[in-house]
């Protein structure tokens, strides 16, 4: 049985009381963003329309449809890989494997979508039970980290996360205790992360672009590039599966509510506002505007790949030739760290891609309204507080080494900026 790790990890978010907190504004943010989208006026930072009664939030088709997609989704999470891939080293020296079949599950989702449309599924009645589909995914994050909480209680001491074991019931259920829980083969947190919220993310997407086609005759550019773009992301990510497997959510945190909430419910329904908006409040977008987004697009993609493949390709093989000619700085650990190429410009060239990208996301929207531009002022404020906590654990792991790649490379993720 495992017992509380004290208060040995620093507390994070503002420890309990900030956890508390964000256990409440989490879904009643995420609810007023599904409300204001909808809404004539818009305004992000007005009082929502009205405030939905339960009747408005629980249908118990709703729900149906929504454990009939994770069961969907796991049981793809099932079917054979082209890969397996193993994880990084845990602390008890092994290494646990994982499925790569993700991008196979989002053209099998298409596939499946596509002959449920042709069948006669309306795909452009989804966005009418978003706020329903989105009661059910909270109630379910809950319910499962609740299981989660439980499930730690009798894990070995080496299995937990090295944060989210302070003792305190509230603070632990909302960092996650386990760092790795799993049921026989059935990682959980690799398959949230990835699977039923990115793909539900794109298929919501698209029935909003279908109910635009039905009440307007056709879907408008604008919407074209919010599904293109957003389509580019989640299918890359899925095509580039395997890095995962070195994110801070998947090597640090412990599976609790922050991540079970974000991946299943805060991902599928606020990542997918820009589209929200679009379809109830149109917005006409020109074909030279159009073009230069898709060249800020084009360029944000450009820097996030290009930085997140190099540093995979440099941690899998450093004598691959692609990275071999990169120059580097050498750590007590035995690892190394690049200080030219994309790792050389800022310390996090994969955050400043993401963030152009984030931009494009927007500006098809135009800019009458602040709305759909939540996303890249919530994600700015996300990834500086990542960078902090990245840049505290590189601290302890690399220490002078570290010190020495910030005096080489400044700036964090905008050069001169920050
Ligand atoms: N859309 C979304 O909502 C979100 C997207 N993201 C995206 O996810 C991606 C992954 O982000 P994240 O997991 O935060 O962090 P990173 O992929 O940036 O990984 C950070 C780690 O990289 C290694 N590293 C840092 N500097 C160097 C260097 N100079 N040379 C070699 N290795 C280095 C260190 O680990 P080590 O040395 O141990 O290898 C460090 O802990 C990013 O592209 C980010 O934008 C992230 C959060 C949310
Ligand atoms: C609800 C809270 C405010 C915070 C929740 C944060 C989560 C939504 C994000 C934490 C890290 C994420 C990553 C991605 C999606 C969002 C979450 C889960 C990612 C899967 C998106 C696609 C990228 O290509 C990626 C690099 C694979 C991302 C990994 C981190």
């Amino acid at each position: 049985m495992a017992p509380p790790q004290g208060s040995r990890a620093p507390l994070e978010f503002g420890g309990p009381l900030g956890a508390a907190a964000l256990l409440l504004l989490l879904p009643a943010t995420m609810f007023h963003l599904l409300l204001v989208a909808r809404s004539g006026p818009a305004r992000l930072l007005g009082p929502p329309p009205y405030l939905p009664g339960l009747e408005a939030l629980w249908s118990p088709q709703a729900l149906l449809l929504w454990l009939t997609w994770l069961g969907l989704q796991a049981a793809l999470y099932l079917l054979p890989a082209r890969k397996v891939a193993e994880g990084q080293e845990l602390k008890d020296k092994s290494r646990l494997c994982y499925p790569i079949n993700g991008f196979q599950a989002l053209v099998l989702t298409a596939l499946l979508v596509g002959l449920g449309t042709s069948a006669g599924l309306p795909l452009g009645a989804l966005p009418e039970m978003l706020l329903p589909l989105a009661f059910s995914a909270t109630l379910t994050a809950f319910i499962f980290s609740l299981f989660l909480y439980m499930k730690a209680l009798v894990a070995p001491v080496s299995a937990l996360a090295p944060g989210g074991n302070s003792g305190n019931p509230i603070y632990d259920f909302f960092l996650g205790r386990e760092l790795n829980p799993r049921i026989y083969f059935f990682d959980f947190k690799y398959f949230c992360e990835l699977r039923p919220g990115l793909i539900g993310w794109v298929i919501i997407n698209l029935a909003l672009l279908v109910q635009e086609a039905e009440l307007r005759g056709s879907p408008s550019l604008a919407m074209w590039l919010v599904n293109g773009f957003q389509l580019l992301y989640v299918g890359d990510a899925l095509w580039h599966e395997e890095a995962v497997l070195t994110t801070m959510d998947i090597t640090h945190d412990g599976f609790g509510f922050m991540l079970a909430f974000g991946d299943l419910a805060w991902v599928p329904f606020t990542y997918s506002l820009q589209a929200q908006f679009l379809l109830y409040h149109p917005q006409p977008l020109g074909l030279p505007m159009a073009s230069i987004i898709c060249l800020i697009n084009a360029i944000g993609y450009y820097v996030f790949r290009g930085a997140n493949s190099q540093k995979n390709t440099f941690r899998r093989n450093p004598s691959d030739p692609r990275v071999a000619g990169l120059e580097t700085i050498s750590t007590a650990t035995g690892r190394q760290l690049l200080v030219s190429g994309w790792w050389g410009i800022v310390r996090h060239p994969n955050y400043l891609g993401d963030l152009i990208m984030a931009l494009a996301w927007s500006l098809p929207c135009g800019v009458s309204h602040l709305l759909p531009y939540f996303y890249l002022l919530y994600f700015t404020a996300l990834l500086v507080h990542r960078e902090a906590r990245d840049e505290r654990q590189c601290l302890q792991k690399y220490g002078l080494a570290w010190h020495e790649y910030c005096r080489r490379v400044p700036y964090r993720i905008v050069p001169y900026v920050y």
